[in-house]
């Protein structure tokens, strides 16, 4: 009830429009009883060889249903559809503004391809709340209130029948269904992200597949979701048919009682014998608006399933809360990091009392086994994750009092996972500032080196590089995480691992552009190679992460302690 209730919220900014379209779709059907009515009575009253005259209310009447039911119905269509469509757009915004924050840290209980079905599968999925479950059951009754003050002006058995009709066809059905469909809704939207959270896996992960020969039983697994997928869709299906067809019957019973109660007044004199058929094409045509509202049960069962899903999603909170009064950036950006430890949730301590300083124009490495915690300072410092303990301040600001975009812009970031898009190369730097001009984005590309890589590219920097990169190699990507850090120029530089899989050439090549870049910055530097640390104003040599050892170089080697022994084993 409260995800109906949220949905319809949603909504509300549109349900003006959504209204009308509405009031569309019941002139529509009120267009087509017309139709049907004024068509029988017309040929009844022909059969009786009238006057044309007397033929010409008639005539009207079919004219204006023919012409009127098709506009209304074109009416409805574009109406709900863009107001839909639109407003899905706005679900799908609103998603995505929900998800950033939660990134990367709360997301890691999703699989990229549940995200991915949750974004496009659910969001669609919505469409039918909106289109076949809110409208259907307020114009079905506002047709049968319309059929009732019709019939009772001949009858009030006929209005009786037809509203019995309509309660069975519109309660009784749409209940039945609920029951056979119980939970059928929501596992096969399950099922739906499970298929695509597997395929986006398998299309990840195609070249391992291929080079592993594991194409068969990736195949075979697909084929088994696929299998409980269809087996789903059959149940569905077979109770959509069981529906119509039990729909058609009520239709159709409706007809042969209607007729069996007017014949007699007709017999009677009480009804006027061309109104017979009138009676009956207008009961058997009013059933379209009740013959959609079993499946529209169906529809709200597989929303609420998809809206679950989205909610669910939207509403984690994030591991990092905003400050509730968040204080302005500083506007110097040394960092002090004191007695910070941290655990990943309930997958023990991580990090024990690390301190270090970080002001402006310090280079500062932080080496260590794998595993030790490196990169795990990195997420604090960007604020992915949330300290358990000790304090972190930024130009002496508490990091807790800031926001944590207005932290990250501090940064300047080459890590050893960069995300390439799939667009042009000049779209892929100016991520790190959009605003940048063409001289700028030039000076970027030469202090990457990357000038003479794209001369050599038929469409420069609008060469599109294909899906996360593929068209590039390791140190090419690099190159364009360091132009993206030029571009930006934040005031302090984190280096993880910048060089991770690359050649010694190309290595040595990138260490020597990024130690231009944080020439007069504060630049951290996280890193397993235990070479070319001399230039490092400090070492801080990290153990299951503990602080085992600080200094400079030349201490570490004099010292002959656990930075020693993993130098001479390199
Ligand atoms: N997102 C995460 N969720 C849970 N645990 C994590 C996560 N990231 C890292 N860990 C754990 O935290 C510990 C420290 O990992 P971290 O990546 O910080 O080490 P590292 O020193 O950078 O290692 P490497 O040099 O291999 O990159 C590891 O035991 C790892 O399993």
């Amino acid at each position: 009830m409260r995800t109906a209730l949220r949905l319809i919220r949603i909504m509300l900014p549109v349900w003006p429009v959504m209204l009308a379209a509405a009031g569309f779709g019941w002139l529509t059907i009120a267009a087509n009883i017309g139709l049907m009515a004024t068509s029988a009575l017309l040929i009844a009253t022909a059969a009786l060889h009238p006057s044309v005259a007397e033929l010409s209310v008639a005539i009207v009447g079919v004219r204006f249903f023919g012409v009127s039911r098709a506009i209304f119905r074109y009416l409805e269509r574009y109406i709900a559809h863009d107001a839909t469509f639109k407003l899905l757009g706005r679900i799908r915004s609103w998603f995505f503004t929900r998800l950033e924050p939660l990134a990367p840290a709360r997301l890691q209980a999703w699989q990229s391809g549940e995200l991915f079905s949750a974004i496009v599968g659910d969001v669609e999925t919505l469409k039918d709340f909106y289109l076949r479950v809110l409208a259907p059951p307020l114009i079905a009754v506002l047709i049968l209130l319309g059929m009732v003050v019709f019939l009772q002006q001949f009858s009030s058995g006929l209005a009786l029948l037809l509203a019995g009709a309509f309660v069975f066809a519109g309660i009784l059905m749409p209940l039945l269904v609920r029951c056979l469909n119980r939970g059928s809704g929501a596992e096969l939207v399950a099922v739906r992200a499970e298929l695509n959270a597997y395929l986006a896996d398998t299309v990840n992960g195609i070249a391992e597949l291929a080079a592993f020969d594991r194409k068969e039983s990736q195949l075979a697994g697909i084929g088994r979701i696929q299998e409980r997928l269809t087996a789903l869709q059959g149940k569905v299906a077979a109770v959509s048919a069981l529906t119509e067809a039990s729909g058609n019957l009520t239709m159709n019973s409706a007809l042969w009682w209607t007729l069996c109660i007017t014949i007699p007044l007709v017999h009677s004199g009480q009804v006027a014998g061309v109104y017979l058929p009138v009676l009956a094409l207008a009961v058997q045509s009013s059933f379209e608006a009740v013959l959609v509202l079993p499946m529209a049960v169906h529809h709200l069962a597989e929303s609420l399933a998809a809206a679950r899903r989205l909610f669910a999603i939207a509403d984690t909170a994030p591991a990092v809360r905003p400050p509730a009064a968040a204080a302005c950036l500083p506007a110097s950006s040394g960092l002090i990091v004191r007695n910070v430890s941290f655990e990943y949730d309930a997958w023990g301590q991580v990090l024990h009392d690390v301190s270090f300083d970080l002001p402006p124009g310090k280079r500062l490495a932080i080496v260590g086994p794998s595993g030790a915690g490196k990169s795990t300072i990195v997420h604090l410092l960007l604020r992915f994750w949330e300290y358990d303990s000790g304090r972190i301040t930024l130009g002496g600001t508490d990091y807790r009092t800031l926001p944590p975009e207005e932290i990250r812009s501090v940064f300047n970031v080459v890590s050893q996972q960069t995300h390439i898009f799939n667009a042009s190369i000049r779209d892929n730097i100016l991520i790190a500032r959009p605003s940048a001009g063409e001289e700028e984005l030039k000076a970027a590309v030469q202090g990457a080196a990357l000038t003479a890589f794209i001369a050599a590219l038929p469409q420069g920097l609008d060469t599109a590089v294909g899906h996360n990169g593929q068209a590039l190699s390791g140190g090419q990507r690099q190159r364009i995480a360091i132009a993206r850090a030029l571009l930006k120029a934040a005031p302090v530089v984190l280096l993880d691992e910048p060089t991770t899989g690359l050649d010694a050439v190309t290595e040595k090549q990138i260490m020597a552009t990024l130690a231009g870049l944080g020439r007069d910055r504060a630049t951290l530097l996280i890193t397993h190679r235990l070479t070319g640390l001399e230039t490092m104003d400090e070492i801080l040599v990290l153990e299951a992460g503990r602080v085992a050892e600080r200094g400079r170089f030349s201490e570490l080697i004099a010292g002959k302690g656990l930075f020693y022994r993993l130098y001479n084993l390199q």
